[in-house]
């Protein structure tokens, strides 16, 4: 379970996140949805002790992210790029990871064949594509085989295959009781794999439940995510 209370976070004199509440829950997809600039990536980044709140708690299990024993057995995440030194391959930057958490190193063939990745285990990351290096990041999320899954903007790169690929793979790691959280701008995208909605614009959350109640009324989320993202939404 992750769990997000009242967060308060400022930018110098800018208050770019204010109570936000939501919960995503295990055997569940929740799709945090915004337009740019909403605060889905300052969100997720203090949820996995990057940044600090200035108010709020953000927790992962019930405890704050820099507490967990064994973070990346616990939560799986991928933030902006895969985070991996261009002239690293990516079968390098997997053992590096597994090595420094306790991590089995053969969970980095298997995470490799497990993103397709399998035949370029040996190639630098700065020879990969803006997919591949979407699919080194999972691949690090996976690594450590963690109940939770943070994934900010996980299908930015992907083509139609890439994009349906990671939706299967999502989608089974909820259906097997994992909890998954995933930011997105891309409503078409966040409609086909979340089961859950959380809408956050202006640093606020508009809305939030099952996909199909937070849209009830609207023709399309497309309908929904403007009129709930607005220039009047988030109360300004
Ligand atoms: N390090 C920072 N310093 C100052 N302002 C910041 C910083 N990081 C984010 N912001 C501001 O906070 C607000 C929320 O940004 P954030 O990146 O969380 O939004 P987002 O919803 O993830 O947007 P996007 O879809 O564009 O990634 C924006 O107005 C942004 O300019």
């Amino acid at each position: 379970m992750l769990s997000v209370e009242r967060l308060v976070k400022r930018r110098g004199s800018r208050e770019i996140l204010t109570d936000v509440t939501f919960r995503a829950a295990p055997g569940r997809v929740t799709g945090l949805l915004g337009p740019n600039g909403a605060g889905k990536s300052s969100t997720l980044r203090i949820l996995l002790g990057l940044d600090r709140a200035d108010a709020g708690t953000a927790l992962v299990d019930g405890q704050p992210y820099r507490r967990l024993r064994q973070p990346l057995r616990t939560v799986g995440s991928m933030l902006e790029g895969s985070g991996a030194h261009r002239s690293r391959t990516a079968r390098n930057h997997l053992t590096w990871m597994a090595r420094s958490n306790g991590i089995p190193i053969r969970r980095v063939a298997e995470v490799l064949d497990q993103v397709g990745l399998g035949a370029a285990g040996g190639t630098r990351v700065g020879r990969f594509s803006l997919g591949m290096c979407q699919r080194l990041g999972l691949a690090a999320a996976l690594l450590g085989e963690p109940r939770a899954l943070v994934l900010d903007e996980p299908v930015n790169g992907l083509d139609p295959e890439g994009i349906r690929w990671i939706r299967v793979l999502l989608r089974g790691h909820a259906d097997a009781g994992g909890t998954v959280l995933l930011s997105s701008h891309l409503m078409r995208e966040v409609d086909e794999i979340a089961d859950d909605l959380v809408v956050i614009a202006h640093g606020r959350v508009v809305a939030a439940g099952p996909i199909r109640e937070v849209t009830a009324g609207y023709p399309t989320l497309e309908d929904a995510f403007f009129a709930l993202t607005g220039p009047t939404a988030g109360g300004r």
